[in-house]
């Protein structure tokens, strides 16, 4: 039957509205318009801001902050803490360091990258960002381009 919903869906009645809504069984979210595609293809995506801080052994030591990047992996890691610990603390907010500090040029939109899917950044910046909760901060996650503290903002 052409009226049959993709797998791992389910088709609910508002009880505001009255309206009919569908429901993916999988990950729980629900929408107004019809699926079409099975549940399990319909793609997961996150919204992160990160704060990043490279060290000369990455994969391109430059950045808008500093032309050559000589840190070591080591000191990149203490500085990284110590933002951490002023975050926590409440002596600075996330934005505001991601902003003055991050190695990426995402520092210009407060570390913000936008909305992804699996399959578009390195994969322990992927499984980081997927396994955070909204609003949550990673702790430091380490990729080629060097170390990340994450906010899940999406
Ligand atoms: O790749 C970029 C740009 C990322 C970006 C995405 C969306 C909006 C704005 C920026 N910048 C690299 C540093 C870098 N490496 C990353 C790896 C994972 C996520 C973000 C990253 N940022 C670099 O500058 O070397």
């Amino acid at each position: 039957m052409d009226d049959q919903l993709p797998a791992g869906w389910e088709k609910r009645i508002s009880r505001k509205s009255g309206k009919e809504y569908y429901i993916n069984l999988c990950t729980k979210k629900s929408q107004w318009y019809r699926p079409t595609k099975p549940a399990e293809e319909t793609e997961e995506v996150v919204q992160c801001s990160h704060l990043l801080v490279k060290h000369k052994d990455c994969r391109r030591p430059s950045s808008w902050r500093q032309e050559k990047i000589e840190r070591t992996k080591e000191e990149a890691i203490t500085i990284l803490k110590g933002y951490l610990e002023q975050i926590e603390s409440g002596e600075a907010g996330f934005s505001e360091l991601a902003t003055q500090y991050s190695d990426c040029s995402s520092a210009k939109n407060k570390g913000d990258l936008g909305l992804f899917g699996r399959g578009q950044m390195q994969k322990p910046f992927e499984d980081a960002a997927f396994s955070l909760e909204v609003g949550e901060l990673s702790d430091i996650v380490s990729t080629d381009s060097g170390y990340h503290i994450i906010l899940r903002t999406a």
